[in-house]
Protein backbone atom coordinates (compact mmCIF):
# COMPACT_ATOMS: atom_id res chain seq x y z
CA UNK A 1 0.00 0.00 0.00
CA UNK A 2 1.23 3.12 -0.51
CA UNK A 3 1.77 6.40 1.86
CA UNK A 4 -1.00 9.25 1.75
CA UNK A 5 0.30 12.19 -0.05
CA UNK A 6 1.38 14.92 2.05
CA UNK A 7 -1.60 17.73 1.49
CA UNK A 8 -0.28 21.09 0.74
CA UNK A 9 -1.55 22.23 4.02
CA UNK A 10 0.23 19.72 5.88
CA UNK A 11 3.78 20.49 3.94
CA UNK A 12 3.23 24.50 5.00
CA UNK A 13 2.94 23.19 9.03
CA UNK A 14 5.67 21.09 8.53
CA UNK A 15 7.87 23.21 6.86
CA UNK A 16 7.33 26.52 8.72
CA UNK A 17 7.97 24.52 12.36
CA UNK A 18 11.39 22.94 10.99
CA UNK A 19 11.90 26.57 10.12
CA UNK A 20 11.28 27.82 13.86
CA UNK A 21 13.06 24.64 15.81
CA UNK A 22 13.36 25.28 19.35
CA UNK A 23 12.89 29.17 19.11
CA UNK A 24 10.20 30.89 19.79
CA UNK A 25 7.78 32.79 17.38
CA UNK A 26 6.52 36.48 18.50
CA UNK A 27 4.12 38.09 17.27
CA UNK A 28 4.34 42.47 17.80
CA UNK A 29 2.11 45.39 16.75
CA UNK A 30 -0.55 47.74 17.31
CA UNK A 31 -3.46 46.95 19.59
CA UNK A 32 -6.18 44.95 16.84
CA UNK A 33 -3.63 44.07 14.61
CA UNK A 34 -4.78 40.42 15.49
CA UNK A 35 -1.79 38.85 17.42
CA UNK A 36 -3.85 37.21 19.89
CA UNK A 37 -5.95 35.93 17.39
CA UNK A 38 -4.03 34.83 14.98
CA UNK A 39 -1.30 34.05 17.12
CA UNK A 40 -3.68 31.19 18.85
CA UNK A 41 -4.11 29.53 15.23
CA UNK A 42 -0.46 29.83 14.04
CA UNK A 43 0.84 27.63 17.42
CA UNK A 44 -2.53 25.31 16.81
CA UNK A 45 -0.95 24.55 13.40
CA UNK A 46 2.51 24.21 14.30
CA UNK A 47 1.47 21.68 17.57
CA UNK A 48 3.30 24.33 20.08
CA UNK A 49 1.89 26.21 23.17
CA UNK A 50 0.67 29.93 22.59
CA UNK A 51 0.87 32.18 25.59
CA UNK A 52 -0.52 35.74 25.20
CA UNK A 53 1.64 38.06 27.41
CA UNK A 54 -1.37 40.55 27.74
CA UNK A 55 -3.16 37.09 29.80
CA UNK A 56 -0.06 36.02 31.51
CA UNK A 57 0.42 39.64 33.00
CA UNK A 58 -3.57 39.36 34.35
CA UNK A 59 -2.97 36.09 35.63
CA UNK A 60 -0.07 36.75 37.23
CA UNK A 61 -1.30 39.90 38.99
CA UNK A 62 -4.92 38.81 39.20
CA UNK A 63 -5.81 42.48 37.92
CA UNK A 64 -7.00 43.53 34.70
CA UNK A 65 -4.61 45.45 32.09
CA UNK A 66 -7.30 48.67 33.00
CA UNK A 67 -6.81 48.04 36.70
CA UNK A 68 -3.02 47.61 36.74
CA UNK A 69 -2.64 50.93 34.23
CA UNK A 70 -5.01 52.40 36.85
CA UNK A 71 -3.19 51.23 40.14
CA UNK A 72 0.11 51.84 38.97
CA UNK A 73 0.44 53.68 35.74
CA UNK A 74 2.12 52.96 32.53
CA UNK A 75 5.90 52.63 33.64
CA UNK A 76 4.90 49.83 36.18
CA UNK A 77 2.60 48.03 33.78
CA UNK A 78 5.89 48.17 31.39
CA UNK A 79 8.65 46.91 34.30
CA UNK A 80 5.91 43.76 35.04
CA UNK A 81 5.30 43.40 30.75
CA UNK A 82 9.52 43.10 29.97
CA UNK A 83 9.41 40.62 33.35
CA UNK A 84 6.68 38.45 32.01
CA UNK A 85 7.86 38.47 28.77
CA UNK A 86 11.85 37.65 29.43
CA UNK A 87 9.63 34.94 31.62
CA UNK A 88 7.82 33.42 29.04
CA UNK A 89 10.76 33.19 26.49
CA UNK A 90 13.17 31.93 28.10
CA UNK A 91 12.23 28.15 26.83
CA UNK A 92 11.20 27.66 23.18
CA UNK A 93 9.66 26.76 20.80
CA UNK A 94 6.27 28.95 21.52
CA UNK A 95 3.79 31.35 20.16
CA UNK A 96 3.80 34.60 22.19
CA UNK A 97 1.40 36.83 20.76
CA UNK A 98 2.83 40.42 22.77
CA UNK A 99 1.12 43.40 23.65
CA UNK A 100 0.80 46.34 21.71
CA UNK A 101 3.32 48.50 23.55
CA UNK A 102 6.05 45.77 24.37
CA UNK A 103 8.08 45.83 21.26
CA UNK A 104 8.15 49.75 21.95
CA UNK A 105 10.06 49.47 25.01
CA UNK A 106 13.70 49.04 24.76
CA UNK A 107 14.08 46.34 27.47
CA UNK A 108 11.46 44.25 26.25
CA UNK A 109 13.06 44.42 22.70
CA UNK A 110 15.98 43.21 23.36
CA UNK A 111 14.37 39.91 24.96
CA UNK A 112 12.34 39.50 22.26
CA UNK A 113 15.02 39.96 19.81
CA UNK A 114 17.17 37.50 21.41
CA UNK A 115 14.37 35.24 22.90
CA UNK A 116 13.39 33.81 18.67
CA UNK A 117 11.62 35.00 15.41
CA UNK A 118 9.70 38.29 15.46
CA UNK A 119 6.74 39.20 13.07
CA UNK A 120 4.86 42.73 13.16
CA UNK A 121 1.70 42.18 12.09
CA UNK A 122 1.10 45.58 10.13
CA UNK A 123 -2.13 46.85 9.94
CA UNK A 124 -3.73 50.27 8.56
CA UNK A 125 -5.43 52.71 10.17
CA UNK A 126 -8.67 51.93 9.05
CA UNK A 127 -8.39 47.87 9.80
CA UNK A 128 -6.78 49.01 12.80
CA UNK A 129 -10.05 51.06 14.08
CA UNK A 130 -12.66 49.20 12.81
CA UNK A 131 -11.54 46.34 15.71
CA UNK A 132 -10.43 48.50 18.31
CA UNK A 133 -13.61 50.63 18.58
CA UNK A 134 -16.05 48.19 19.47
CA UNK A 135 -14.36 47.89 22.77
CA UNK A 136 -13.24 50.25 25.39
CA UNK A 137 -10.44 47.73 27.50
CA UNK A 138 -7.87 49.52 26.31
CA UNK A 139 -6.41 52.38 28.61
CA UNK A 140 -3.94 54.32 25.81
CA UNK A 141 -7.46 54.71 23.82
CA UNK A 142 -9.51 56.28 26.63
CA UNK A 143 -9.30 60.04 24.89
CA UNK A 144 -11.25 62.01 23.76
CA UNK A 145 -10.32 61.14 19.88
CA UNK A 146 -9.32 57.80 20.58
CA UNK A 147 -9.00 57.17 16.41
CA UNK A 148 -6.78 59.56 16.36
CA UNK A 149 -4.60 58.46 19.30
CA UNK A 150 -4.56 55.31 17.68
CA UNK A 151 -3.42 57.19 14.46
CA UNK A 152 -0.36 59.20 16.43
CA UNK A 153 0.55 55.79 18.14
CA UNK A 154 1.40 54.27 14.88
CA UNK A 155 3.20 57.20 13.44
CA UNK A 156 5.27 56.52 16.93
CA UNK A 157 5.68 53.07 16.67
CA UNK A 158 5.60 51.80 13.00
CA UNK A 159 9.35 52.39 12.83
CA UNK A 160 10.33 50.56 15.19
CA UNK A 161 7.73 47.28 14.81
CA UNK A 162 9.86 47.47 11.56
CA UNK A 163 12.78 46.44 13.34
CA UNK A 164 11.26 43.06 13.83
CA UNK A 165 12.38 39.95 11.59
CA UNK A 166 9.46 39.73 9.53
CA UNK A 167 6.57 41.44 8.18
CA UNK A 168 3.14 39.82 7.48
CA UNK A 169 0.32 42.75 6.23
CA UNK A 170 -2.60 42.03 8.62
CA UNK A 171 -5.77 42.65 6.39
CA UNK A 172 -9.36 41.93 6.35
CA UNK A 173 -9.07 38.70 5.26
CA UNK A 174 -10.23 35.07 7.52
CA UNK A 175 -7.93 34.34 10.80
CA UNK A 176 -6.82 31.06 9.17
CA UNK A 177 -5.40 32.90 5.96
CA UNK A 178 -3.20 35.31 8.29
CA UNK A 179 -2.06 32.53 9.98
CA UNK A 180 -0.94 30.37 6.97
CA UNK A 181 0.86 33.67 5.85
CA UNK A 182 2.53 33.99 8.95
CA UNK A 183 3.93 30.32 8.54
CA UNK A 184 4.50 31.31 4.76
CA UNK A 185 6.82 34.97 6.06
CA UNK A 186 8.77 31.83 8.17
CA UNK A 187 9.27 29.68 5.59
CA UNK A 188 10.36 32.08 2.94
CA UNK A 189 12.62 33.59 5.85
CA UNK A 190 14.58 30.58 5.94
CA UNK A 191 15.35 30.37 2.41
CA UNK A 192 16.47 33.90 1.77
CA UNK A 193 18.69 33.48 5.08
CA UNK A 194 20.17 31.05 7.44
CA UNK A 195 20.58 33.59 9.62
CA UNK A 196 17.06 33.83 10.88
N1 LIG B 1 -8.07 38.78 10.27
C1 LIG B 1 -9.07 39.23 11.04
N2 LIG B 1 -10.27 39.41 10.51
C2 LIG B 1 -11.27 39.89 11.24
N3 LIG B 1 -11.19 40.22 12.56
C3 LIG B 1 -10.01 40.05 13.15
C4 LIG B 1 -8.88 39.56 12.42
N4 LIG B 1 -7.84 39.51 13.28
C5 LIG B 1 -8.30 39.97 14.47
N5 LIG B 1 -9.61 40.28 14.38
C6 LIG B 1 -10.46 40.80 15.47
O1 LIG B 1 -9.92 42.05 15.86
C7 LIG B 1 -9.98 42.18 17.27
C8 LIG B 1 -8.58 42.40 17.79
O2 LIG B 1 -7.80 41.24 17.53
P1 LIG B 1 -6.71 40.74 18.58
O3 LIG B 1 -7.24 40.81 19.97
O4 LIG B 1 -6.21 39.42 18.09
O5 LIG B 1 -5.60 41.89 18.36
P2 LIG B 1 -4.27 42.15 19.19
O6 LIG B 1 -3.27 42.49 18.15
O7 LIG B 1 -3.99 41.00 20.07
O8 LIG B 1 -4.63 43.46 20.04
P3 LIG B 1 -4.05 43.93 21.51
O9 LIG B 1 -2.68 44.52 21.28
O10 LIG B 1 -5.01 44.95 21.97
O11 LIG B 1 -4.01 42.71 22.38
C9 LIG B 1 -10.63 40.90 17.80
O12 LIG B 1 -11.99 41.14 18.00
C10 LIG B 1 -10.41 39.90 16.70
O13 LIG B 1 -11.41 38.91 16.65
O1 LIG C 1 -0.44 49.30 22.74
C1 LIG C 1 -0.27 49.26 23.99
O2 LIG C 1 0.56 49.98 24.56
C2 LIG C 1 -1.08 48.30 24.78
C3 LIG C 1 -1.73 47.27 24.13
C4 LIG C 1 -2.45 46.20 24.85
O3 LIG C 1 -2.16 44.95 24.23
C5 LIG C 1 -2.09 46.16 26.34
O4 LIG C 1 -0.83 45.59 26.56
C6 LIG C 1 -2.13 47.54 26.93
O5 LIG C 1 -3.44 48.01 26.79
C7 LIG C 1 -1.12 48.49 26.24
MG1 LIG D 1 -3.71 40.83 22.14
Amino acid sequence: MSEPLLTVADSLKDRARAALGSRNLILVGLMGAGKSSVGRIVAGQLGIPFIDSDHEIERVSRMTIPELFAAYGEEEFRALETRVIKRLLKSGPRVVSTGGGAFINERTRRHIKKGGVSVWLKADLDVLWERVNKRDTRPLLKTENPKQTLENLMNARYPVYAQADLTVLSRDVRKEIMADEVLKAMIEAQKESSAL
